[in-house]
């Protein structure tokens, strides 16, 4: 792939009506006098890539830990394939097919890059603490599979001269890709990817919009993609949700949000 992230031709942006894989219902989440988000509704479509953009405070974060289930929202429902988030816990929900990354990495530094994307498919694994603990045939089967999976993606996110090495000797760009690689692990229908492009350099940023687009279109894995960075979000996102102090202000193609004049005016500093 030899297209560059802020191409948006290369984001190949798709036209064709798509069902939502995660819609967003009406949802409020409030922390006291604070109201984090305030009725917000949008769909990720399966086979997107949506990205959702927002000034720092707009309620970006909050979303994502709404959808991993790490906070409650008291009004409105969030569905994934058509089924409500609100009575699975946070532990359910890898099962479920959402995977995610963090804003700041959760490696762990003296265990290999191999060794950190293997924990990955652990929530996908079916053997129990007695079968692991006898070793059971299948279980010996789970460990190959993972093994052999985990070598696929290493390759894929082109790690494989670091696949021996301590996660933590690495350098940070190279880390986000392992965290991006142990993410897939979980064999995710949607990826949530909480500002993957912060502290990456121009190149770097360059090649995370070709192995976004890469996991979209080769992996058919759709993606949410919390982003800062403008000509990433507008590069590789099929369509975007703008927020302001927890309301949408525009959803679309990238270039209708982008020319929304309430977008506009929130990014210079405007209160809607
Ligand atoms: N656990 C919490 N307790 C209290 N207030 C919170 C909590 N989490 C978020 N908030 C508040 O909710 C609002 C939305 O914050 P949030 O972190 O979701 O914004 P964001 O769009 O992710 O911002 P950034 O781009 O800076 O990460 C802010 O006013 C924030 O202070």
């Amino acid at each position: 792939m030899n297209h560059s992230a802020s191409d948006p031709a290369a984001a190949g942006t798709r036209r064709e009506p798509a069902s939502a894989l995660l819609a967003v219902h009406d949802v409020s989440v409030r922390f006291g006098n604070i109201v984090a988000l305030d009725g917000i509704s949008f769909e990720a479509p399966a086979g997107y890539v949506t990205g959702l953009i927002g000034p720092n405070g707009a309620g970006k974060t909050t979303l994502f830990n709404c959808l991993s289930r790490l906070y409650a929202w008291q009004t409105g429902d969030i569905e994934f394939n058509g089924r409500s988030l609100l009575p699975l816990p946070p532990h359910r929900i890898a099962g479920l097919g959402i995977g995610r990354t963090f804003q700041n990495l959760a490696l762990f530094d003296s265990m290999t890059v191999l060794e950190n994307v293997k924990i990955g498919g652990h929530c996908t694994s079916t053997s129990g603490f007695l079968s692991n603990a006898l070793r059971l045939p299948y279980v010996r089967r789970e460990e190959l599979d993972a093994g052999r999976k985990a070598s696929e993606l290493i390759g894929f996110l082109e790690l494989d001269a670091v696949a021996h090495l301590p996660a933590g000797q690495l350098p940070f760009g190279t880390r986000k890709r392992v965290e991006l690689a142990r993410a897939l692990m979980g064999d995710p229908q949607l990826l949530l990817l909480d500002e993957p492009a912060a502290g990456l350099n121009h190149e770097e940023v360059d090649a995370l919009g070709r192995i976004i687009l890469s996991i979209r279109t080769d992996l058919g894995v759709s993606i949410l993609l919390v982003e800062h960075h403008m000509g990433l979000v507008m590069g590789v996102s099929d369509k975007v949700v703008a927020l302001n102090f927890g309301r949408k202000l525009a959803e679309g193609t990238p270039k209708e949000v982008q020319q929304h004049p309430d977008v506009i005016s929130a990014y210079l500093g405007g209160r809607p």
